[in-house]
């Protein structure tokens, strides 16, 4: 919201709760969600989903796994031709549906598109440059979005593979886990540039099995990604894998931490379209209690020695 508030001068932020709203009115922040960080003064505020009947396009911030419950409970507020776009990194546990496929079904007749890439919500609304990227099967539409979006501090690259954009977003995140994982048992700077490396061989393997382009992995929401959150304590996603390698035990403290979820999801579907995915399969395996971190490492490391 603040990124496209600073693009746009017509941006509504639609909270859940009133009293959210009516606090960001009153002091020009988020202290819980932001802190410290002042808000545009364009932005407006509300917790009645009615204002999403003007919206042109209406953005999805929330936990991937709550996006169906918030199709069915905004659906019927939200306008005929506004196009729906996805900011979260995920598959749905349940079903290891893409997210645009589970808005698809839930908002028959809209455009979907999906945002993801390298950016925490931190840097972005502090004014920090971000590159993003933004995909929708229509390249036409991709480009409306980006324009619409993008500002002075926000870029975003428009791209017709919607199915590798947003398995890039949802996969970095078990590998910014495994990479945690690695900083806290302790193993060393260059396991971690291998599994970067390698577990981009694994995405791009998973996407282009999904039906999307295993080359789109190699940018903003691949790669892009996989570095800044394999490498920032910013990220939820590489603290928890730290407390993992540390401990022993999973523990977000509360936090989001969207790789648990799709490492279990990527692990079943890897399996059911006979993808070799080892190190997503590790951290699984590590989160549920089945391997401890040696014997995961032992595991890979004794795996057959194959062509790069
Ligand atoms: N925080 C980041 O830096 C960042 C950056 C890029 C992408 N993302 C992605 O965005 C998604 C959300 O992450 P976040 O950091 O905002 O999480 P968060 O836990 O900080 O916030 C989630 C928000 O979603 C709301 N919410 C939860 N259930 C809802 C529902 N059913 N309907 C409507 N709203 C609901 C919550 O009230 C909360 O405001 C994740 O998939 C994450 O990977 C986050
Ligand atoms: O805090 P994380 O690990 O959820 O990462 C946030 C974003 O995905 C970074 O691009």
């Amino acid at each position: 919201a603040v990124a496209a508030a600073k693009a746009d001068s017509d941006v509504t932020l639609l909270a859940r709760r009133e009293e959210i709203a009516a606090e960001c009115r009153r002091s020009g922040r988020n202290e819980a969600a932001l802190p410290g960080i002042p808000l545009p003064g364009g932005l407006a505020y509300s917790a009645d989903p009615a204002v999403l009947i003007d919206a042109d396009i209406v953005l999805f911030a929330m936990p991937s796994q709550e996006h169906r419950a918030a199709a069915r409970a905004y659906g019927a507020s939200i306008g005929a031709d506004a196009t729906i776009v996805t900011c979260a990194k995920g598959m749905e546990q349940a079903t290891g549906r893409l997210l645009t496929d589970v808005l698809g079904e839930e908002l028959p007749g809209h455009r979907i598109a999906v945002l993801s890439g390298p950016g925490f919500a931190a840097d972005i609304a502090r004014g920090l440059p971000t590159a993003m990227v933004i995909a929708a099967t229509d390249m036409a539409l991709a480009k409306g979005l980006a324009a619409a979006l993008s500002g002075p501090t926000f870029r975003l690259y428009p791209s017709t593979d919607r199915i590798g954009v947003q398995l890039g977003g949802a996969l970095k995140n078990v590998l910014a886990i495994a990479c945690g994982i690695v900083e806290g048992a302790g193993l060393g700077d260059s396991a971690r540039a291998a599994l970067i490396s390698r577990g981009l061989a694994e995405m791009s393997r998973f996407v282009a099995a999904r039906g999307g382009e295993g080359d789109t992995v190699r940018g903003l929401s691949g790669l892009g990604d996989l570095v800044l959150t394999a490498t920032s304590h910013q990220s939820r996603n590489l603290r928890f894998g730290i407390a993992l390698g540390k401990d022993g035990r999973a523990s977000g403290g509360g936090e989001l931490v969207e790789g648990a979820f799709a490492a279990s999801v990527a692990g079943r579907v890897a399996s059911d379209l006979g993808i070799d995915m080892p190190i997503t399969e590790a951290v699984a395996a590590i989160i549920d209690g089945r391997l401890d971190v040696s014997a995961a490492l032992e595991r890979l490391m004794s795996r057959p020695i194959t062509q790069e």
